[in-house]
């Protein structure tokens, strides 16, 4: 177990220094992940890397797949394989491509005729993969959920994705450490989620950027497992890296008698409460931002806007964006308020919606949907309503859901009672908007185009979307429902077989209980796609000869070009890339796609006042966006490899969302931060003037197109290194082997339950892996066998 240090840390600070594999000079980490999740949107490129390359996935013992984004929720009656069950072409090459892979590289994977297939960050947790104190990460923004534990959990690209599968590190840095204190007592019908998108109001979606946020005081204790959940998924959306909150017996106890937990009344999970127990930040520790919040100030909230950060009371108005601080801001409320059909003044209550989901990574598991039928039950959804959706979280939640007559309740109110996905959260399925629908959503994000193109998202609790569909308009669930407290707390017990019409509860408390201990193995198993399984389509093949898989990454160093202007804030991955083109399964070809709802017009006709559509922009090899926190939302890589695929290498803004600065870099490109106001607007100037920009990396300068110097930048000395040589950074870090290898060793002593305790017993533990005896990588994607052993 991890040593105590003598100053004061924080719960981050703990889990962070306990990962740690090596440390350079200038802070740059190599930390250990303990739990990998996997999912099909993401993980395709990754595993091509791995297999042009020939690596292996180091662990997995620590790695879980499953089918989320883009499988239908309809019926699974008739499913006999997912090639057969997806009609969506590009829909069904990911999906399938993730049942090849897990196959090809020995991963445990819920597909879909397993019950514990689910949104990943439903079923880690529900599975008991996800633990206090572990690093868990996932090709996927939402990862932050699983902090719920504390637990160090956050989202990565699809190279870090590859990057973990084959050395189980990641390269990264330290984070600042930022603590929300929510205090007092959450009124009756105010949810976790209403908690959340409160604070994400008060900080702003760059709030967080750099940070961690650790999430204490009295209501956070107060809450279950899964609203703590609820809480945490939605950190990334407040900017910051990761969330957490400190174990306790609550998490404990939800913890017990999970499949991949350690065994309850065991001496390791003694062992494990002991450690997870010293897992809370020392009295004296210090954070870089402190927020407090006190809980009377909250109440059931709603969005307006197309961030998460546009946030009003449900007692509000639509905000009048002329009262907006700054020229910038007017500017986009204005934007915001004709996209989402809104006029300022509107009480939020008269805005009238056309759909209702609940579901999503935030707001899908079971006491979401108990929360939300106490609110439905013996109602009927609103005449103007033209679809409502449950969609639970996991196959498991799904089965706990019917067996509490969940299910009926929402049925017989007019709802569809779905199978579990991701959904309508953002659309990549066939659940989607129209163009102008408004959807009462208890998603994380209201992005433009989020929900399907032109569909209007407002984002709030379940029980305030359940009260939407009753009454076809936002609406507060306060006056339709009757609480004692806040819903979350309500529903985090189990009802009697009365409480709910039609329910026949066999007592049993948690949905995972079902599967015994001593089956996963074998369950999991059972599930994989077998060699002779005629569900993975052999026509889908990986092309090892793909040029992107195999170009390597170009050095950067001197870069000139035409530099187009933007002025926004808050781009999201979304607006770069949005959801449709996310179905690839390879890295290149996207530049058509690159910000496609803000470049085409309707019928794929060119935007000729969006800048890359103008002379001399077209072939602008930079971007300089005047708005801070550009890149902000998803995790997808599929944002820098459209900017690549359009031409651009390097993005100037004054600050970036953290995955897709990260994910810049991994592909040979340069972020460039620029705080400064007068050298950001000089850079601008020049951009504005359709001229010419040099970026110059060894000697970290702007230059004008005569070459005198605009401004200096700031860039970390070890990607630097990485950029001006073009570097594979997997095939540095796996010339730290005997690091890495020692490292496990000392884990399996200190923390034996960590490996792969359930479904796939580690081979080798404690030894070196099979990474040794990998051939040496055919790509060129770096110069790994020429560079001196150091990363
Ligand atoms: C597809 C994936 C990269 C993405 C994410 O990272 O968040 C998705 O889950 C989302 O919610 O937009
Ligand atoms: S945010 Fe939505 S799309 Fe992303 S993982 Fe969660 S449910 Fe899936």
């Amino acid at each position: 177990m991890p040593a105590a240090e003598s100053t004061p840390q924080t719960l981050y600070d703990k889990v962070f220094q306990a990962h740690i594999v090596d440390e350079r000079l200038d802070g740059t980490i190599l930390l250990y992940i303990d739990r990998h999740l996997v999912h099909e949107v993401t993980s395709p490129q990754a595993f091509e890397g791995l297999e042009v390359a020939g690596r292996k996935v180091r662990r997995p013992d620590c790695t879980l797949a499953t089918t989320d984004h883009n499988v239908p929720t309809t019926s699974r009656k008739a499913l006999k394989d997912i090639a057969s069950f997806i009609q969506e072409d590009d829909s069904r090459t990911q999906c399938v491509t993730l049942e090849e892979n897990v196959k090809k590289f020995g991963i445990t994977y819920f597909g879909l005729s397993d019950k514990r297939q689910g949104i990943v960050h439903v079923i880690g947790p529900e599975q008991g993969f996800t633990l206090p104190g572990t690093t868990v990460v996932c090709g996927d923004s939402h990862t932050s959920t699983h902090g719920a534990f504390g637990s160090l959990a956050f989202g990565i690209g699809t190279s870090e994705v590859e990057h973990v599968l084959a050395t189980q590190c990641l390269i990264t840095k330290r984070s600042k450490n930022m603590r929300i204190q929510v205090d007092g007592e959450l009124a009756p019908g105010v949810s976790s989620k209403d908690v959340v998108l409160h604070a994400i109001g008060k900080i702003g979606t760059a709030g967080g950027n750099g940070a961690v946020i650790e999430f204490c005081g009295s209501v956070i204790r107060s809450l279950s497992i899964e609203a703590r959940m609820s809480i945490c998924n939605m950190s990334i959306e407040g900017g910051a890296r990761a969330g957490m909150v400190a174990p306790d017996e609550v998490t404990f106890e939800y913890l017990k008698g999970k499949p991949l937990a350690p065994k309850y009344g065991s001496e390791e999970w003694e062992r494990a409460v002991a450690y997870w127990k010293s897992l809370r930040s020392d009295p004296d520790a210090k954070y870089d931002i402190d927020v407090f919040i006190d809980a009377k100030d909250i109440i059931p909230t709603v969005t307006w806007g197309t961030s998460p950060e546009d946030v009003v009371p449900i007692t509000g108005v639509v905000p009048d964006p002329e009262t907006f601080a700054t020229d910038a801001k007017k500017a986009a409320g204005r934007r915001m308020l004709e996209y989402m059909g809104l006029v300022p003044g509107t009480p939020m209550q008269e805005v009238e919606v056309d759909k209702v989901f609940i579901g999503s990574c935030t707001n899908s598991r079971i006491e979401d949907l108990r929360a939300a039928a106490l609110v439905v039950k013996g109602k009927k959804i609103a005449s103007n309503i033209k679809r409502a959706l449950v969609v639970p979280g996991s196959g498991l939640v799904k089965d706990q859901a019917e067996e509490e007559g969940l299910d009926k309740i929402f049925v017989d109110a007019g709802f569809e009672w779905r199978e579990a996905g991701c959904s309508m959260c953002l659309g990549m399925n066939p659940d989607i908007l129209s163009p102008k629908e408004r959807c009462a959503s208890t998603s994380n994000r209201n992005f433009e185009g989020r929900q399907g193109a032109q569909g209007r998202t407002h984002l709030m609790s379940p029980v305030m979307a359940a009260a939407a569909a009753i009454v076809g308009k936002l609406a507060d669930v306060r006056k339709i429902s009757q609480f004692n407290g806040s819903p979350h707390i309500e529903a985090a017990v189990a009802p009697e077989s009365t409480t709910f019409s039609g329910s026949s509860s066999s007592g049993k408390a948690h949905p995972d209980e079902r599967i015994e201990t001593d089956d996963t193995e074998k369950e999991a198993l059972a599930d994989q796609p077998q060699d002779s399984s005629p569900q993975v389509n052999t026509t889908v093949t990986h092309n090892s000869g793909s040029p992107a898989a195999a170009a390597g990454l170009p050095k950067f160093t001197i870069l000139k070009g035409i530099a187009a202007p933007m002025e926004k804030a808050n781009i999201d991955t979304d607006a770069i890339i949005p959801k449709q083109f996310l179905k690839t399964i390879k890295r290149t070809g996207l530049g058509t796609a690159l910000f496609y709802e803000m470049r085409f017009l309707e019928q794929g006709v060119e935007n000729p006042d969006f800048v890359l559509n103008r002379k001399p922009y077209r072939g602008a090899k930079i971007l300089v966006c005047t708005g801070a926190n550009f890149g902000c939302g998803s995790s997808r890589e599929h944002a820098p490899w459209a900017l690549n695929d359009f031409g651009i290498k390097s993005v100037i803004a004054p600050s970036f969302a953290d995955i897709f600065f990260n994910n810049s870099f991994k592909n040979g490109m340069l972020p460039i931060p620029i705080k400064n106001k007068e050298d950001l607007e000089k850079v601008h100037a020049e951009a504005v003037a359709g001229k010419e920009v040099e970026i110059d990396l060894p000697n970290q300068l702007i230059k004008d197109a005569d070459g005198n110097t605009l401004c200096s930048f700031d860039v970390e000395e070890f990607r630097k290194h990485c950029l001006v040589n073009g570097l594979d950074d997997i095939g540095l870090t796996m010339q730290m082997e005997d690091k890495i290898a020692e490292f496990e060793s000392k884990m399996t002593r200190e923390t034996p339950w960590l490996d792969g305790s359930g479904y796939l017993k580690r081979k080798g533990a404690g030894g070196k892996l099979a990474v040794k005896a990998a051939p040496v990588p055919k790509t060129n994607r770096g110069d790994v066998k020429t560079e001196p052993l150091e990363w």
